[in-house]
């Protein structure tokens, strides 16, 4: 099943809000529909949302009706939308960095259709580069998982957050291939439910066995020894290592450092945000109180009752035991081996 698919005018998107119980697809046929899927979570996950984008991006494009000219100031409106969306997976920003560097280097190419052909053409890299790369984090990943392994993992990090094979879930899959007994503990991930509705979905349809877990129920599964590693997706990683990820990521990191368990961060390069020297400076998501208050619109809490509802939380890098990623495990210190990771060939 996949998460997004390039029709050659539209973009078909798995709706996850719909997850386990319907898989319904929506046709994104502007960016303005592709928006609007990302804000509203029908998409997501950081590498998903960054492909989704530049097919926005490329959406965008197609239906300019004006002069060549005019494109780029057009486009920039486009951008600018779609960076609206949602502002702590730096994956997006990236994806459509790589799409306006491409427009601005057919600046020269006269032709609309040639300029729009460009565009396709880069989101699908953008797509491919996803897929190819999952595979090879997978691969790095698995050299750190025993034989036979309890493997926690926090929200989703899979397939559905990706636009194949998962991060987190990558490196689950490479050890399942590899032969090695493989079960997971998906914490439900509230309010969104991540987890419940979407990893341990996703995990059932490969065969992976998979329990589910409510979020306060992590500690007391480390502190009876029943977690070898934990693994988690990210969203943007400082220069420094500190890690935005999935709200009570950071909660994770802290209770498996007590217990003395190995902590990791999965995620392609495209996530490292080399600009942000610190965890501080990462923009952290605030969604609705109606996430936290109801689900699927029946009541849990009062009505008037104040929320506060970060999607996101940071973890310092002092309790990340490594970061996976398609060019190799970086260890501590990150601020000087991300730059050594950085050049090395994918
Ligand atoms: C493979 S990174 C997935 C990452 O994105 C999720 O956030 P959201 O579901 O709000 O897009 C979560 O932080 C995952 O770890």
């Amino acid at each position: 099943m996949k998460t997004i698919e390039w029709l050659g005018d539209s973009l078909r998107i798995l709706d996850q809000t719909k997850l386990p119980v319907e898989s319904v697809y929506l046709w994104t046929k502007s960016y303005e529909d592709v928006a609007g899927a990302i804000e509203h979570m029908q998409v997501r996950g950081a590498p998903a949302i960054g492909a989704t984008a530049a097919y926005g991006f490329a959406l965008g494009a197609l239906a300019y009706e004006g002069s060549r000219e005019g494109l780029d100031a057009y486009m920039e409106k486009v951008s600018a939308r779609l960076e609206s969306t949602r502002p702590t997976a730096v994956n997006l920003f990236w994806a459509l960095r790589r799409m306006q560097d491409t427009l601005r280097e057919a600046r020269s190419v006269e032709d609309l259709a040639e300029v729009r052909k460009l565009l396709v053409q880069e989101a699908d890299k953008i797509a491919d580069d996803d897929r190819r790369m999952n595979r090879l984090l997978g691969e790095h990943g698995n050299a750190l998982v025993p034989p036979k392994a309890a493997i926690l993992t926090h929200c989703n990090a899979g397939s559905l957050a990706t636009v194949d094979y998962g991060t987190a879930l990558g490196v689950v899959r490479a050890a399942v291939a590899a032969g090695k007994e493989i079960k997971v503990y998906a914490d439900e991930t509230r309010p969104f439910l991540q987890g419940a509705r979407l990893t341990a979905w996703e995990l059932m349809q490969d065969g992976i066995p998979v329990t589910l877990i409510a979020d306060n129920m992590a500690g007391f599964l480390m502190q009876q020894g029943k977690v070898d590693l934990v693994i988690v997706g990210a969203d943007r990683i400082a220069a420094n290592g500190d890690t935005a990820n999935k709200i009570g990521t950071y909660s994770l990191a802290v209770l498996a450092h007590v217990h003395g368990i190995p902590f990791y961060v999965a995620a392609p390069t495209s996530t490292i945000d080399l600009k942000m020297a610190g965890g501080q400076d990462i923009p952290i998501e605030e969604r609705a109180g109606k996430e936290i208050r109801e689900f699927r619109g029946i009541p849990v809490a009062p009505a008037d009752v104040p929320v506060y509802n970060p999607a996101f939380d940071v973890t310092p890098a002092k309790y990340i035991t490594g970061i996976i990623s398609e060019k190799g495990v970086v260890s501590p210190p990150y601020s000087v081996n991300f730059l050594k990771i950085m050049v090395r060939p994918s």
